[in-house]
């Protein structure tokens, strides 16, 4: 199990943001967080960061309680997190070699030479090779995008989290960061939680889809299995998001024998 969430509560005054939520992200897996605008995605995603502590419950990673550990432990544990959120967030003054090398020269002892290759290795698996010396502003949104992913994985993370990756990205570029995310995963295999609007295209990335709604975890089950929900709560968002899902009885009676 690389994280799990037992039985967080969080509020901030007095609106209670997170309900009893209950969540296990296995490791290797790839697990997508979806829920209208305002429920609770990114609240839930600092918890797992260890940026907000919950009221009441646990936020285990790899067995250890987030919120019992002593500042330099946090630092450990994040040493294994990879993070790529929806604003990239590069430094401007830096050029492209420098935002990525960040982490290894700030949270490493590594030597200049083993920096070289792992940026160059990671800026490779981005298709971004000879990019080194340009600065941000010379490159356009989905290069930036593939820049900020290359440094969420310069540090070899077990667990990588994505807040809206795509955000503000048109098809052709999303479909370019959504290619990268699965040959990544395959060369680097890493944990992914993701939050994504982008639904259904984000289902084909997902082992496991949890719907947050109100405060609560609605299931947390296989792209087909929530697609093809019984639950009130999912079958609306996915009527909503999706439009209705056409299958046969005979697969529908296979999906609901499975759940
Ligand atoms: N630091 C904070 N202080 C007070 N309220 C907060 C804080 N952070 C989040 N909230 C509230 O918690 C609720 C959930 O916010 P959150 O950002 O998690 O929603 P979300 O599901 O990620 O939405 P979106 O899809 O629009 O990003 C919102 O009502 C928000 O105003």
């Amino acid at each position: 199990m690389a994280i799990e969430l037992i039985d967080v509560d969080r509020s901030f005054g007095r609106q209670q943001v997170l309900k009893k939520i209950n969540l296990v992200v296995e490791e290797g897996t790839t697990t997508v967080i979806v829920g209208a605008s305002g429920q609770g995605k990114s609240v839930m995603l600092k918890h797992m960061l260890g940026l907000l502590k919950p009221d009441n419950g646990q936020v285990l990673v790899y067995g250890q309680d987030l919120a019992r550990l002593r500042k330099s432990q946090l630092k450990e544990v994040r040493k294994d997190y990879g993070v790529l959120f929806q604003n990239v967030a590069l430094f401007d003054s830096m050029n492209i070699y420098d935002n990525v090398a960040l982490p290894l020269r700030e949270r490493t002892t590594a030597s200049e030479a083993e920096i070289r290759a792992n940026v160059e290795e990671k800026l490779a698996l981005m298709d971004l090779a000879g990019v080194n010396e340009k600065y941000p502003a010379q490159l356009s949104g989905g290069m930036k995008k593939r820049v900020g992913l290359a440094r969420a994985l310069v540090m070899n993370p077990r667990i990588v989290f994505f807040d809206e990756p795509t955000t503000g990205l048109d098809v052709n570029k999303s479909n370019e960061i959504y290619r990268l995310f699965h040959k990544t995963q395959a060369r680097l295999k890493y944990t992914a939680v993701i939050v994504s609007h982008d639904v259904p295209k984000i289902f084909k990335l997902a082992d496991r889809v949890a719907l947050i709604s109100g405060g609560v975890i609605e299931g947390s089950m296989s792209p087909e299995e929530f697609q093809l929900s019984k639950n009130p709560t999912i079958r609306s968002f996915v009527l909503e998001t999706m439009g209705p899902i056409y299958c046969s009885e005979k697969e529908e009676r296979f999906i609901h024998e499975k759940v």
